[in-house]
């Protein structure tokens, strides 16, 4: 995050303790009021004691993130204590008086708290990057002296969809740095003498650079001490030669993705606003997207617009408690996949038990820190994430599954069809894969299928839907493609994974591929555009393979 988004965050915090700071008076008026009104009575009336206990559990739960510990944990006794009376323990007239002075001192820790005090630090490091969003190749430097090995480098990456810059000294690739910071180096590295490209000088780089590079060492030495001085050089990926470029491709893809993924979604249900505000900018300055609800009424209507991947229930809600919202969140199948966290000043560990037993997961105690709230935000949501993914994804692949594929065309197909902007689909099918299977084992016959489900991920735009629709056949739809567009990028994709070299045995072999391809404007309304470009595939495959062919 930059320095000014890190100021404006920082402000909209203040701004929030400031507003918080100036309520607190009232709100203690308002409390000092409900205690006072204890004296009056005895035993002690319910309809005094319910709302005196919500107020001070509101308050314990709230101070401690606007930076006013002591008046949390006093509020939090205060709170118990009226806990204890409401569960039918009569106190003494001596002690409900002790009490009244006591909530009377609570304004004292008001002024007591600095003005603006860091309990709460923003947290920083946790930012999902957000970034290469227009880039449409990622840029790869290549420091290598070797002329042939990196022409070789150089045509094999930039198939896969990268652009490489080649650099034959480290003068020169840092000078480049300097200009225009590359995705990665990849760096061959030399070991022995005193190499201006050894695992040292790389070091050295890193500790110039203002954020550390994503550096990839090619080498010789396939030992403990060379692993060693990579992961001190801070390398991401480490890759012995012979090359095998589609797991080197695989790689540089892994570390795309973890820069890449887009920010984790969360709803927070809360009717403190103020507080909730609050979360909100913490979780925002972390990379995250929040919406807030204070009315639990409108958790329906943003659970289908926003589709969260965490929901953080506060426990005590208007109209309704917490662990009924997690139920009714429960009740649509759509959502089983969203993780629930409760985020409440409950401390009864009973109460807590139970709520966790219906629908929520977890319990999360306010007061929470902000870095505390970061971290349990951000292993929860990822969580979330994952199983998702791993129910829409294939495992091979990382690409869409069957049925998610299929689904994906019908919307697109949709979609099209509303803004009067053709889809294409292209249905992709490896030619003579038997053979590679036969020949090569099962093993490298699912790095081929890894490697096309690589390129077209590199080589397709961001809107467009990848799946594998079976064995070694895969869909994809390019929405707002004509079918000259869509034919220009498939028949060049063809021509890139036609280019990549296989090693296994000892050999090198090349894998082609075949594509049919049909376009919603070609077609009437209703039509199945699947089914269509199958056919076109098997035009394909019957007018000899790897070719592209349009549906008639
Ligand atoms: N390694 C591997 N092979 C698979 C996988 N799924 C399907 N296959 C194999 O893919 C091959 C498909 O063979 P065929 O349908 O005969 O087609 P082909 O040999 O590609 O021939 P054409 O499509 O006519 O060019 C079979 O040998 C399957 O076992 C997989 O996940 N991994």
């Amino acid at each position: 995050m930059s320095s000014d988004a890190q100021q404006h965050a920082l402000e909209q915090l203040q701004n929030l303790r400031r507003e918080y700071a100036a309520k607190l008076p009232s709100v203690l008026t308002k409390l000092e009021h409900s205690s006072e009104q204890l004296n009056a009575e005895q035993p002690l009336p319910l309809e005094l004691l319910q709302p005196l206990y919500q107020e001070l559990h509101k308050l314990a739960g709230s101070a401690g993130s606007f930076g006013f510990a002591e008046l949390s944990v006093q509020s939090r006794e205060k709170e118990q204590l009226v806990k204890k009376w409401l569960g039918g323990e009569a106190p003494t007239t001596a002690e409900v008086a002790e009490f009244v002075a006591a909530v009377q001192q609570l304004r004292v820790l008001i002024d007591a708290s600095a003005p603006d005090d860091a309990a709460n630090v923003l947290v920083a490091g946790h930012s999902q990057a957000v970034q290469l969003a227009d880039a449409d190749r990622h840029l790869i430097y290549l420091l290598e002296d070797d002329l042939d090995l990196a022409a070789e480098l150089q045509l094999a990456l930039t198939n896969f969809g990268y652009r490489v810059e080649h650099y034959v000294t480290l003068d020169a690739a840092e000078a480049a740095v300097g200009k225009v910071r590359p995705d990665f180096l990849l760096v061959d590295v030399m070991f022995s003498g005193d190499s201006r490209t050894g695992p040292e000088s790389i070091a050295a780089l890193q500790e110039r650079a203002i954020d550390p590079l994503s550096v990839v060492f090619i080498t010789a030495r396939d030992d403990f001490d060379a692993y060693l001085a990579a992961v001190r050089a801070g390398a991401v990926g480490y890759f012995v030669k012979p090359l095998d470029i589609p797991q080197l491709v695989n790689c540089l893809e892994s570390q795309l993705k973890l820069a890449q993924s887009s920010p984790y979604r969360i709803l927070i249900v809360d009717d403190d606003v103020l507080l909730a505000r609050h979360y909100k900018v913490v979780l925002e300055h972390a990379g995250m997207r929040v919406e807030l609800i204070s009315d639990p009424r409108e958790v329906l209507e943003v659970m289908r617009d926003f589709h969260p991947e965490l929901v953080l229930l506060d426990l005590h809600l208007p109209e309704c408690r917490g662990y009924e919202v997690a139920q009714l969140i429960r009740l649509n199948p759509d959502w089983l996949r969203v993780a629930i966290a409760y985020l409440s000043s409950e401390s009864d560990e009973q109460v807590q038990a139970n709520a966790v037993g219906y629908g929520g997961e977890d319990f999360l105690t306010k007061p929470i820190s902000d870095l505390r709230l970061v971290s349990a935000v951000c292993v929860r949501a990822a969580r979330s994430r994952q199983l998702s993914e791993a129910i829409d994804r294939d495992s091979l692949t990382g690409l869409l599954t069957h049925a998610r594929i299929k689904e994906r065309v019908n919307i697109e197909q949709q979609r099209a069809r509303r803004l009067g902007k053709p889809v294409c689909v292209a249905m992709i099918d490896l030619d003579h894969f038997k053979n590679v299977n036969d020949t090569y084992g099962h093993a490298i016959g699912d790095r081929v299928i890894r490697a096309l489900a690589q390129l077209l991920r590199q080589r397709l735009r961001q809107t467009d839907s990848i799946g594998r629709y079976g064995g070694e056949e895969f869909v994809v739809a390019l929405p707002e493609c004509d079918t000259a567009a869509a034919k220009l990028i498939l028949n060049d994709l063809r021509e890139s994974f036609a280019a990549v070299t296989f090693n296994a045995s000892g050999t090198t072999f090349n894998v082609s591929l075949s594509c049919g391809l049909v376009s919603s404007d070609r077609c009437a309304g209703g039509s199945n555009l699947l089914e269509i470009a199958d056919q076109a595939l098997y035009r394909a495959k019957a007018e000899g393979r790897n070719r592209v062919c349009e549906a008639n």
